[in-house]
């Protein structure tokens, strides 16, 4: 609570021109506005009708409420008011019949922000580094609160979501140990509770999934995206090994990329199916529940057999209509043609995205022999795909180690599950993409390169 002054003018409009003029005289602090609602000396039965109508009541009671400007917060009382105003602003207050009146000021929840009320309310040993960082996710923001913060929980929880409007739950990651789907258990510790069930944009696209079930991380976005924009082609066939609920295959299909998308999660695949529905790319993006291996190992007959299935190995893609002039449509004796455009879906797969960081390196192996059928008698050379493979590189706390040599380790790390020479696949042919670090020593690389012919 803070002692300050206001001042009054019985015509409202002088609390601006008091306010443009006398800049140095009002309160100018942040977050806080100049110009508050007081309370009325007189109680509102005693004001002429006028005055009533142009006084707002503060819940219903008796007291009418009107407006006055704070002054300068070094004024802490009327004398002090009478003491520090300058002689032209206290003209300026008398010749408009202005009063002065003391007010008192309260910083209450609504002002302070999430870091300031845990710093307050969190036992004292916290001070310097109360927990404040989280992700969103649709409604949802996610933390991951250190082992001495848990008992806290569901304080820390409530000021998150009492401070962000679009928050409606919070949840706490409570193990770091992921499960094979690099889903990880997770605790509400404050708002709704019933459903995690959330939808996120991204790339233009609407995402629905089940936070709880599935794997999904916002801080990737960028990541989607550039492969989206800088590899994949319209018309071209993407096999996305580790899709999740499809973050790169559902933009991919909708820039008119053919995309055969595979996650073993019975959850993700769920949802895969639905944002392929929700966002309209049925028609270039296939989805099937495999395990990552075995979808690389049949990724040549998956595509045949869909070639197949279309008439005329062609996919059908509607357009939207076009939008007629009213006179034209007036004119018109048929109704408007449905328009549409065919893709020829290729035979041969031009990128794998292989996202699983952890392990994806480790399924490089199932690439062998796969393309054999198409290199072996054949006149012109074949195309090899292109591999995008996530990967982690961790190393020591304390061990300086340069980029060339993190690259220098993920190449020898991919010829060695490829089973080739770096002759077949040499380190420059290994393009590095460094997507994030999930910790100082631990990045997260892309590595994409041209399949060799001989693997
Ligand atoms: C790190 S997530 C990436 C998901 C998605 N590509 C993205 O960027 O958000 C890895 C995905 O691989 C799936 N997965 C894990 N093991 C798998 C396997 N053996 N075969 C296929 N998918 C697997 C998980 O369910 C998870 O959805």
């Amino acid at each position: 609570k803070i002692p300050m002054c206001a001042v009054k003018f019985p015509e409202p409009k002088n609390i601006s021109v008091f306010s443009k003029n006398f800049k140095n005289c009002i309160l100018r602090v942040p977050r806080i506005p100049h110009v508050v609602k007081l309370n009325s000396s007189k109680p509102k039965d005693e004001l002429t009708s006028v005055q009533n109508k142009k006084l707002k009541t503060a819940d219903g009671n008796n007291t009418p409420v009107t407006k006055g400007v704070l002054l300068h917060e070094s004024i802490h009382s009327v004398e002090d008011a009478y003491g520090k105003l300058p002689e032209d602003a206290l003209a300026f207050l008398k010749e408009n019949s202005a009063e002065i009146v003391p007010h008192e000021y309260v910083l209450d929840y609504d002002f302070w922000k999430a870091e300031e009320i845990l710093r307050a309310v969190l036992p004292e040993q916290f001070l310097e580094e109360v927990p404040t960082g989280f992700t969103i996710t649709g409604h949802i923001a996610h933390l991951n609160l250190r082992t001495e913060f848990k008992p806290f929980d569901s304080l820390i929880g409530q000021v998150i979501l009492d401070k962000n409007n679009k928050i409606e739950c919070v949840v706490d990651k409570v193990s770091s140990i992921a499960t094979q789907f690099r889903t990880f258990p997770m605790k509400v510790i404050a708002g709704k509770s019933d459903s995690l069930v959330v939808e996120q944009k991204e790339s233009n696209c609407t995402f629905k999934f089940d936070f709880s079930k599935v794997y999904w991380n916002s801080r990737l976005h960028t990541e989607h995206e550039r492969l989206v924009k800088q590899y994949f082609q319209p018309g071209q066939v993407v096999c996305d090994v580790f899709a999740g609920v499809g973050p790169f295959a559902v933009p991919a299909g909708k820039k008119d990329v053919i995309v055969l998308a595979n996650d073993l999660n019975p959850e993700s695949y769920k949802y895969l199916k639905e944002n392929i529905a929700l966002n309209k790319v049925a028609k270039t993006v296939k989805s099937f529940n495999m395990d990552g291996a075995d979808f690389i190992r049949q990724s040549p007959q998956l595509l045949q057999q869909w070639i197949q299935d279309e008439e005329g190995g062609k996919i059908t893609i509607p357009l939207p209509l076009k939008k007629r002039h009213r006179s034209q449509q007036h004119n018109d004796q048929q109704p408007p043609q449905p328009r549409t455009k065919e893709l020829i879906i290729p035979s041969h797969i031009s990128h794998y995205v292989m996202n699983l960081p952890d392990s994806a390196i480790s399924f490089l192996g199932n690439f062998r022999g796969i393309f054999a059928a198409h290199t072996k008698g054949a006149t012109d050379t074949i195309q090899m795909p292109w591999v995008h493979v996530h990967c982690f590189e961790k190393y020591p706390p304390g061990d300086q180690v340069t980029e060339d040599e993190l690259h220098a380790r993920v190449h020898a790390r991919i010829i060695a599950a490829l089973k080739v020479t770096a002759d077949d696949l040499p380190l420059n042919a290994v393009s590095l993409h460094l997507v994030r670090k999930v910790a100082p020593t631990k990045p997260m690389y892309c590595a994409s390169f041209q399949l060799p012919a001989n693997v």
